[in-house]
């Protein structure tokens, strides 16, 4: 098992590299610049990023035959006997990405103690900058000042057909399930969640799961992978033709108690099984956490909780761990604390984030995520989506809606909007209800060529 320090280790490798502190001014300006570059260099310049065997650990996979020697510092890899090595140039540039990252969370205002002249100077650049898209890319490209923080790269993972379809009170057929995957697919997502193999008597609506994956087993272009709550989900899922599969956990009790019918310590040590079995099949997972920042029942969730969580799913093999604001009542000021407390656990290049949009605020959390270095963003077609646990929960993030946000940025994701706007309106023509996409409403009425906005 990696130890905290390896662990923090290969979190800062990925969080930057000497190059690029070395290359920015030291000023709070380049501070989300630099943090940006930062991005690049955990996977925003890198067009996808595979999720990794589940025996294969960060390190595997951030740190292999680089900085070995002169200075590095070499630490066990799980469950061999190789290692991965840290140059100690990293130290530096640790200390100095903190510094401006401190002096970052203080000009945007989430530090409310910040109070020097750095912040001050933001402040007049926030309130002077021309918001126009020659703006958004000159900072972009020029390495900038406020939007140069983010990835270049940002990929998507949809969870429409999943996360969007569990909470149907009308059983969707099987066909028209599939259909939607197709239409995903095509638009160029590069990962579609499929749907679940959990008990069919907590949710009727994904009961055909083993007919979906039948039925999509020869479509290519994406990967497919589906939630699995227990061994039993995990066998049923390897048979039905899952390469990939996801484990729910959840920060808080209460929720783990009604999503999953178990302790929070009992759904770990039943992940650690499904995790064993997925290690043994060469089967990637990726881990979910419920509940980041606040859960129904017992309101808010100390980011505390939600670093430990993700510690241990992180440590049992997860490639990827997703945070998800289930019932959508985060906000940057609740999110941005979260993140700090996980990413001083996982590897920023590890996580994902998940946000429902009840109360309207999923952009502006994804947009502080990605200024935070995050590059994976799951959202849902048409905004579909929904706890059956979770009373009140709407939707998750329309794709859309993310697709036109990062069009806007100048991020690529290799998405068609056009394309997941054709999806949408075939689920919610099907559902009979319109989107929930603010993106696809307001050019669904436009004549304008969306693949190029
Ligand atoms: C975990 C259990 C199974 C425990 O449910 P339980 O009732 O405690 O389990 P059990 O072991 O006593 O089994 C009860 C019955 O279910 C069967 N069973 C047991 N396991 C399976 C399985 N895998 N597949 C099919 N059947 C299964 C089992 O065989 C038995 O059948 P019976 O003998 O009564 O005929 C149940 O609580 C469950 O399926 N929960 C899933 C609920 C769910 O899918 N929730 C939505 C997930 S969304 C989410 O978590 C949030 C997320 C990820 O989207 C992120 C976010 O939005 O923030």
């Amino acid at each position: 098992m990696l130890t905290r320090r390896a662990l923090d280790e290969v979190s800062r490798r990925g969080a930057l590299s000497g190059r690029e502190a070395v290359s920015r001014k030291c000023d709070a300006r380049g501070a989300l610049a630099f943090i940006g570059a930062a991005s690049g260099a955990r996977g925003g310049d890198t067009p996808e990023r595979s999720y990794s065997s589940s025996g294969a650990s960060a390190a595997d996979e951030v740190g292999a035959g680089d900085g070995a020697g002169e200075g590095g510092i070499r630490y066990p890899r799980r469950g061999s006997d190789q290692g991965y090595s840290v140059p100690s140039s990293w130290y530096s540039s640790i200390r100095l990405r903190n510094t401006l990252f401190n002096r970052t969370r203080g000009s945007l205002g989430w530090d409310h103690r910040a109070t020097n002249n750095d912040s001050v100077c933001d402040a007049r650049y926030l309130s002077t900058c021309d918001y126009t898209s020659h703006c958004v890319e000159k900072n972009t490209r020029e390495g900038g000042k406020l939007l140069g923080s983010i990835p270049r790269y940002v990929k998507i993972v949809e969870v429409g057909p999943r996360d969007g379809l569990q909470n149907e009170k009308e059983i969707v057929p099987t066909k028209v399930k599939v259909g939607l995957i197709k239409m995903l697919v095509s638009s160029g997502l590069p990962v579609v969640e499929a749907t679940s193999f959990v008990s069919p008597k907590w949710v009727p609506q994904l009961g055909d799961a083993k007919d979906v994956m039948e039925a999509i087993r020869n479509v290519e272009g994406a990967r497919f992978p589906v939630l699995t709550p227990n061994l039993k989900g995990f066998e049923a899922a390897v048979a039905a033709g899952a390469k990939e599969v996801a484990i729910f956990a959840s920060a808080s009790e209460s929720f783990s108690k009604s999503n999953i019918n178990c302790s929070i310590e009992e759904s770990l040590k039943r992940y650690h099984d499904v995790s064993l079995a997925a290690e043994k099949a060469s089967v990637p997972i990726r881990g979910y956490i419920s509940c980041v920042v606040g859960c129904p029942v017992e309101g808010k969730v100390p980011p505390t909780k939600v670093a430990y969580v993700a510690e241990r799913l992180y440590d049992m093999g997860c490639s990827e761990i997703s945070l998800g604001d289930t019932i959508g009542v985060g906000t940057p000021g609740t999110v941005v604390p979260m993140l700090e407390a996980v990413m001083n656990v996982v590897p920023v290049d590890k996580l994902a984030v998940h946000f429902h949009d009840t109360y309207g605020q999923a952009l502006s959390n994804i947009l502080a995520s990605l200024q935070m270095g995050i590059a994976t963003v799951d959202s849902s077609v048409a905004g579909l989506g929904g706890c059956p646990y979770a009373k009140g929960a709407t939707g998750n993030v329309a794709t859309e809606d993310v697709v036109y946000m990062l069009n806007g940025l100048g991020v690529k994701t290799n998405v068609d909007l056009g394309k997941v706007m054709l999806a949408g309106d075939f689920i919610c023509k099907h559902l009979e209800r319109p989107s929930r996409s603010k993106t696809a409403t307001a050019l669904s009425t436009s004549t304008a060529n969306v693949s190029k906005l």
